[in-house]
């Protein structure tokens, strides 16, 4: 895999960092975290110097490799200074005990600057951006609080990043709009120049006011209307990956296709929801509370306070034990899935399903990925003894124009 490409979910303890907690400039429609301010009384959750000291020392200590990766997520984490990630870099330098440490920080792009991208550039951080399209697809729930499309602000913020040669990749959702166009949405990454992308489906549920809890029983929550169904999943997943398998595989990177492909090969896919492993991907509030994934900021999962725990406790715990189980602990549909290899039953957030069987637990995206992974099989066969091989997957190209 690339260096490039933010696959922070394959480390062995990762945390990703809120130090603005569910702070934000814009209000996305199907955001799943802006309900998390409701977690603490306070209007400005803002990181303080202590608890960010405290989490690098400790999170710098309990890696046991030499790379050591931080991901600054959110809410947006531009809301803060450029000083607050000066001051971060310079604690990350006093606790570095020989280990290579690199930063990548997602963000809406809204609030880049020349002097955030001076910074970002000087620093080496690589740059996930939220884009979800061309203008029309993004501006459709990409909005500021007030109502306004985002886009041109966005795309004001690539360009400086490139201007000022920062590593940057996008992170586009995939939601109950742009799912129906999705050759116009990959190509649009194409002709941005945009060679690393990541596409994320929008599964939300309501409950009671608040996003379902993900391991709830699923009889009595309601779909919100930005969400896709497993249909559209499976038919966006085949469209783009036709697209792609003929013409740009070597040159663009869809995450998804690469963990398959990894998945295909026997190698870790290096995407959590893909994995047959997944909990060491934990996420951190701006006071240093700490939960079990980024998608389970519930204080249900609460593992602890970084003020009064260890990181190291809390990450290979009982409770983070008990969050690991239920990965693995897979629905009967799954034990007997000739994808299981590929797949592990995807994230325990989308098992809400009951199906005819009355069997429960079933993924709600299980038929869209059954699709995309039988359309698929006989390209990623062909990729993947190419590996073996020792020859280049997008051999696949010539091979299926040839044979066409
Ligand atoms: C919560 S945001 C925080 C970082 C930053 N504000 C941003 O937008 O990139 C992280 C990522 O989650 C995505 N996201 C938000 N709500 C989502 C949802 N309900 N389902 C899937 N992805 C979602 C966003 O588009 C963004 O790429
Ligand atoms: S910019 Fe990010 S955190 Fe803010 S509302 Fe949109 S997805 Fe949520
Ligand atoms: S619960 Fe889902 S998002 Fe969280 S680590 Fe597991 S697979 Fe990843
Ligand atoms: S495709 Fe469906 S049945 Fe198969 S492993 Fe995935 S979620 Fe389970």
């Amino acid at each position: 895999m690339e260096k490039s490409v933010i696959y922070p979910f394959s480390h062995p303890l990762y945390v990703m960092v809120k130090p603005v907690g569910a702070m934000c400039n814009l209000a996305c429609r199907y955001c799943y975290y802006l309900e998390k301010k409701g977690l603490y009384e306070e209007r400005r959750t803002v990181m303080s110097e202590h608890v960010l000291e405290n989490f690098i020392r400790q999170y710098i200590g309990a890696q046991t490799q030499r790379e050591v990766l931080f991901v600054w997520h959110g809410g947006e984490p531009l809301m803060l200074p450029v000083s607050f990630y000066e001051n971060a870099l310079r604690l990350q330098r006093k606790y570095a005990g020989g280990h290579v440490i690199d930063n990548c920080i997602q963000t809406n792009g809204t609030l880049l600057t020349d002097e955030w991208c001076r910074f970002l550039s000087a620093n080496g951080f690589l740059v996930g951006v939220s884009i979800d399209g061309n203008g029309q697809m993004h501006d459709m729930y990409r909005r500021t609080v007030g109502g306004s499309g985002t886009f041109s602000e966005v795309m004001r913020g690539i360009d400086m990043l490139v201007r000022h040669g920062v590593e940057w990749n996008a992170m586009s959702t995939v939601n109950s709009y742009n799912v129906g166009r999705p050759v116009e949405l990959y190509r649009f990454f194409r002709d941005i120049g945009c060679r690393y992308i990541q596409f994320t489906p929008v599964v939300e549920r309501t409950c009671g006011g608040r996003l379902g809890l993900p391991d709830a029983d699923g009889s009595d929550f309601r779909l919100t209307d930005t969400s896709v169904s497993p249909e559209e999943w499976g038919v966006f997943l085949c469209e783009i990956f036709d697209e792609w398998v003929r013409n740009d595989v070597g040159e663009y990177f869809v995450q998804l296709f690469d963990a398959t492909l990894a998945n295909w090969a026997g190698v870790e896919p290096g995407v959590c929801s893909l994995s047959a492993t997944c909990g060491n991907a934990l996420a951190m509030e701006y006071n240093g509370d700490l939960f079990s994934c980024d998608h389970f900021v519930f204080p249900e999962y609460l593992l602890g306070n970084i003020g009064r725990g260890s990181l190291i406790d809390m990450g290979y715990g009982e409770a983070q034990n008990r969050f690991r189980r239920m990965k693995t602990d897979l629905p009967q549909r799954c034990r007997e899935c000739e994808w299981r290899f590929l797949c592990n039953g995807e994230c325990p957030k989308n098992r809400f399903v009951t199906d005819v069987s009355g069997e429960r637990g079933v993924n709600y995206l299980c038929d869209g990925y059954r699709k995309f992974f039988s359309h698929s099989a006989p390209y990623m066969k062909f990729m993947c003894d190419e590996l073996a091989a020792g020859r280049a997957p997008s051999n696949v190209m010539r091979f299926f124009s040839n044979n066409r």
